[in-house]
């Protein structure tokens, strides 16, 4: 503030206030002094005009200063605050012995909203944050909200990418794990907008693992893969020593990405990793960019859907999962993670690094997907079969996990015929048979 008062204005020095021209000062000299004493109240009145753009320039300083003030503080209203440092204490709070206080990320995603109700319906400690993009319609994530705040989840508002959230939730709960979905998702949305991919599974993946490196304690961490990183890999069944070095797409490169990054953190840093490979998980309250769910809406709506094809007019198949058994084996993960080794950022010891398939080992056709939703909507759809742009998608997947069901006890089963017809059952109670505004 100084510092701008002395550049703006310098003190007037006295040979500034009488001009050094010999003439001048030789009239000055020689004026009377009623002259003189005119003059004075004209230079009093120039100091006085000064002193009020003084005045002026300190308060607009000051007020604007004030308005930057309060702008940050609107801004980051939505965290922080001696009420909201409460709600996150109690959401983490467990109710059983040996229960775990577990940050999930991406917590009002599809997996996130259900792997949290999961934990605290069995008495663990869950606290949620989610940026609440609008990669698909944010008023379904404030759904998912609702629903989580009903059975005592508290969600934050915020961005892995933010440090000072994360440092701050870190600061007020000592958590024993993170789970960790908050990603962008879709394989064939990379093309569109691939910085997407780059901030949420690259950055944001690392802004959260040097959180936990630097937690005492340091968490345990558990993240969402997903199958894609097989990308053109044709051995079947996918099995997790299979090569994963050839993607098909940005989305499944960043994925893989993760699981190297994981690995660094937890060869430095004594992080435990566990990593799961989600296979195209479907059910309530999914994700709308996912083909099920805009089949389902296309259906109803009397619009067309389109159906790819591989190469020779094959069937493309995907092993989908549901729901309530990826919920299953998420638990597994976070109830056999070993405990990280560090602390103060160091490593102490070696941690566990694993990383387990999570599929259901009956992959289907997506036009048997169709003919299921049309017996379940009772609705035929108009059917478009086009061959299978290049835009990232692979033809099949199908999960080997002998792995997860030996060290995570996961066990699906639910066929495809049974989820989807909880699927639709869902979806027509939340949205109608129209898809105008949810139902409720
Ligand atoms: O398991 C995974 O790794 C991935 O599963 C899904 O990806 P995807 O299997 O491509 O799921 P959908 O986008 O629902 O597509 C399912 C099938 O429908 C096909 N499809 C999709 C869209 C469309 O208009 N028509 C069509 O035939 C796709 O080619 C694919 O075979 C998720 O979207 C990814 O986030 C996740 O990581």
């Amino acid at each position: 503030m100084q510092k701008l008062m002395r550049g703006t204005m310098p003190p007037l020095e006295d040979d500034e206030l009488f001009p050094s021209t010999p003439g001048k000062v030789k009239l000055e000299r020689a004026l009377p002094i009623s002259r003189q004493l005119q003059r004075c109240f004209a230079s009093t009145s120039t100091t006085f005009l000064w002193a009020l753009f003084f005045i002026a320039l300190t308060a607009s300083y000051l007020s604007f200063q004030t308005f930057v003030d309060t702008g940050s503080r609107y801004f980051s209203a939505s965290w922080g605050g001696i009420q909201w440092e409460k709600q996150v204490r109690n959401s983490a709070q467990f109710h059983r012995s040996g229960g775990m206080s577990v940050l999930v990320t991406g917590a009002a995603g599809f997996v996130g909203t259900h792997v949290s109700l999961a934990l605290r319906k069995r008495g663990d400690g869950v606290v949620g944050i989610d940026n609440f993009n609008n990669y698909y319609d944010p008023s379904l994530k404030k759904a998912r909200k609702t629903l989580l705040n009903g059975h005592g989840v508290f969600v934050v508002e915020g961005d892995v990418n933010d440090a000072r959230i994360l440092a701050k939730l870190f600061d007020i709960v000592a958590f024993s794990h993170v789970m960790h979905f908050a990603a962008q998702a879709g394989v064939r949305y990379a093309m569109e907008n691939p910085h997407s991919y780059v901030h949420s599974n690259v950055a944001g993946l690392v802004n959260l693992l040097e959180a936990c490196k630097s937690a005492n304690p340091q968490p345990a961490f558990v993240w969402a893969s997903s199958s894609s990183v097989y990308g053109l890999n044709d051995k079947v069944p996918f099995t997790e020593s299979d090569r994963t070095d050839q993607p098909a797409s940005l989305y499944a490169a960043t994925k893989k990405a993760g699981e190297e990054i994981t690995h660094t953190y937890n060869h430095i840093y004594g992080l435990s990793i566990t990593g799961l490979r989600f296979f195209t998980v479907y059910g309530p309250w999914g994700r709308p960019d996912m083909a099920y769910f805009f089949f389902t809406r296309n259906i109803l709506q009397g619009k067309p859907i389109t159906i790819y094809r591989g190469k020779n007019r094959v069937e493309l198949a995907r092993d989908f999962t549901y729901i309530d058994d990826v919920v299953k084996g998420c638990l597994g993960a976070l109830d056999t993670a070993e405990k990280s080794t560090g602390s103060g950022g160091k490593k102490r010891g070696p941690a566990p690094y694993r990383i387990y398939n999570l599929g259901n080992t009956q992959p289907e056709t997506v036009p048997t997907l169709v003919r299921i939703l049309e017996k379940y909507l009772k609705v035929k759809a108009k059917k478009n079969v086009v061959d299978m742009p290049g835009n990232g998608d692979v033809p099949f997947t199908h999960a080997n996990i002998t792995l997860a069901r030996r060290e995570l006890g996961y066990k699906p089963t639910t066929d495809l015929q049974t989820g989807l017809k909880k699927f639709v059952r869902w979806y027509l109670s939340y949205y109608g048979y129209n898809h105008g505004n949810p139902v409720n």
